[in-house]
């Protein structure tokens, strides 16, 4: 973890309701510049809900959010040039099927942040190769496993250079055998540096690679500590009913 002072994300009494469901209740939430936070929580407990609006892909009602010192603004262009320093991993890889995976990767750092495209290129070569999928480059995201689609997503975040990556349930649509390798890159993501605030039901990944986790039930925040703490000893009846029922499998 830095030593810095300043949380890379800053989320202060936020508030979020979908009709009459409180989805988000009161939430203080911080991450410090290279720390890794893991949020678990039953289903519906608003861990995704959470994730997306630290960059305001879900609006908030109520409640401030600032990431790396400054306050993301409600919507407009200056959200939109925050909102690039957050690099986002969703379920679904969300890749454009008609580009190749270079392409997918070159795409925003050409149009966002004013590349030339063979510096674009070189950087997701990169990137690719890091990630292990250098050799699909040329290819369709339809010709790459799930695995690899998931990592060219990552590639294609970390292309915008952020200051902080998210992950929302990133190998909850693999199957179990691509688990590994994606896992595998967000730990090597992790051990680099990276800020990282990731949604998974991953209890190995929990376990091992998170400086912290953040226990939600029922919209709320209800507890949060080292994993090892977290797993060994849980404070809250609803931790406990939680991990009681997940490690049985
Ligand atoms: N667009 C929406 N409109 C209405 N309700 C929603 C919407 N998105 C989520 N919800 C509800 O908000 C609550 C929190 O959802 P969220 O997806 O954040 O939970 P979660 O903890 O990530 O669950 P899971 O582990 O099942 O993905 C749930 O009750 C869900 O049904």
């Amino acid at each position: 973890m830095g030593v810095s002072t300043e949380p890379m994300v800053h989320m202060t009494g936020v508030q979020k309701w979908f009709g009459d469901l409180h989805v988000l209740q009161d939430i203080d939430f911080d991450v410090a510049p290279g720390e890794v936070v893991v949020v678990i929580g039953p289903s519906g407990s608003g861990k995704s809900t959470l994730c997306r609006a630290i960059n305001r892909l879900e609006p908030i009602n109520e409640g401030d959010i600032s990431i790396d010192g400054v306050p993301l603004p409600e919507e407009g262009k200056a959200l939109a040039r925050l909102r690039a320093e957050v690099g986002m991993v969703f379920q679904s890889f969300n890749l454009f099927s008609h580009k190749t995976v270079l392409e997918n990767v070159t795409l925003g750092p050409i149009k966002v942040l004013g590349q030339r495209k063979g510096e674009a290129e070189q950087r997701a070569r990169e990137l690719l190769d890091r990630v292990g999928v250098g050799s699909q480059a040329g290819k369709l995201p339809a010709q790459l496993s799930g695995g690899q689609q998931q990592r060219v997503a990552i590639a294609r975040a970390l292309a915008m250079d952020p200051k902080v990556m998210l992950f929302d349930e990133p190998t909850s649509a693999l199957d179990p055998e691509m688990i590994k390798e994606v896992l595998d890159t967000m730990v090597d993501l992790a051990k680099g540096g990276m800020t990282m605030v990731v949604v998974t039901h991953e209890m190995g990944f929990a376990r091992t690679a998170a400086d912290r986790v953040v226990f939600m039930a029922d919209g709320r925040i209800v507890e949060e500590n080292t994993p090892d703490e977290f797993f060994t000893n849980p404070q809250s009846d609803r931790a406990k009913d939680f991990l009681g029922k997940i490690l049985k499998h």
